[in-house]
């Protein structure tokens, strides 16, 4: 029977994203983006830790070599835990009046891939096209692949790494790429599936996204409350998980068996109304029973 619970309550105050299951400590990392907060929740203490920085915190990673990467407002910067110290890896070059770093994921090698948008008035409304798509390569390298992005957000890669899945929310559609996992190269972009023309009522913004084992992609459905499974290769809804709160971010597979879905979802942008109709937004929640499993998430290791 599947059931969805409440795996942290009010987990982030602003908006939460970039759920990262970490296998070895069996806690997941995720960010309060406009809290520039770091989170790591360990799911067997229940033991929650924050670190907090003074820019916008669009993604986080744990690095091989120890400490984390993360997405500080336009910079890409390495942070150690437990001295808190941040090193500045690469800074991207300001776009619009303000771009920033947004969702970010490790390859099947260990690359980091991450991308950017424009400044955001409320969610869903940036300045558009200020977003470009990068990867940091395991020497250390930032190559952009993409540019003209409206919001640069979920990331997720085929088994055989042949193939690569993007999203761009407000196009509301998500890409698929072939991969060159040996260069660490996309070509042949096409659409696997299309959030549709015209009314954002049923679907939303098709933001974080993750993929089981059947190959199929989860994706967070900002604005709508669901997180909605999609076969790439037909293009079509396949089945939708719906959440009490509105603004779905993204999800990523956990727990022992990674056999659970953890979602992230946010409050910014949300009214007293919405609030006071959802009061569990900003909450982490946890999908049990589904029936499939992630992979191991990817770490860099560079
Ligand atoms: O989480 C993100 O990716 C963005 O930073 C948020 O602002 C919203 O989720 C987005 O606007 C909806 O697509
Ligand atoms: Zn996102």
């Amino acid at each position: 029977m599947m059931s969805v619970e409440v795996a942290i309550k009010d987990g982030a105050k602003t908006t939460g994203e970039g759920p990262h299951w970490d296998d070895t400590t069996r806690s997941l990392l995720y960010v309060d983006i406009m809290d520039g907060g770091v989170v790591r929740w360990n799911s067997v203490t229940g033991q929650q830790e924050a670190k907090h920085f003074d820019e916008d915190v669009g993604f986080v990673v744990p690095c091989r070599k120890g400490g984390y990467i993360m997405g500080l407002g336009r910079k890409l910067a390495h942070m150690d835990w437990d001295s808190g110290k941040v090193t500045v890896l690469h800074e991207v070059a300001p776009k619009g009046s303000k771009n920033r770093f947004n969702d970010g994921k490790c390859d099947p090698r260990g690359r980091v891939w991450a991308g950017t948008m424009g400044r955001e008035t409320e969610p869903a409304n940036p300045e558009r096209e200020m977003g470009e798509l990068f990867s940091l390569g395991l020497d250390g390298q930032l190559v952009s692949h993409k540019d003209k992005i409206d919001i640069s957000n979920g990331l997720a890669w085929a088994e055989d790494n042949r193939t690569m899945y993007y999203i761009d929310s407000l196009p509301r559609k998500v890409y698929g790429f072939d991969y060159d996992i040996d260069t660490g190269n996309i070509s042949n972009q096409r659409t696997v599936v299309d959030f549709g023309e015209g009314t954002v009522d049923t679907l939303g913004f098709p933001d974080g996204m993750t993929i089981d084992t059947e190959g199929k992609l989860w994706v967070a459905c900002y604005r709508v409350g669901k997180v909605v499974r999609f076969d790439p290769l037909s293009g079509k809804e396949m089945r939708t998980i719906e959440f009490p709160a509105l603004r779905t971010t993204s999800c990523c597979f956990g727990g022992k068996n990674l056999d659970e879905l953890y979602v992230t979802c946010g409050r910014t942008g949300a009214s007293e109304e919405e609030l006071e109709k959802y009061p569990l937004s900003g909450s982490v929640f946890k999908v049990t029973g589904l029936g499939v499993k992630g992979y191991p998430a990817t770490i860099y290791e560079g």
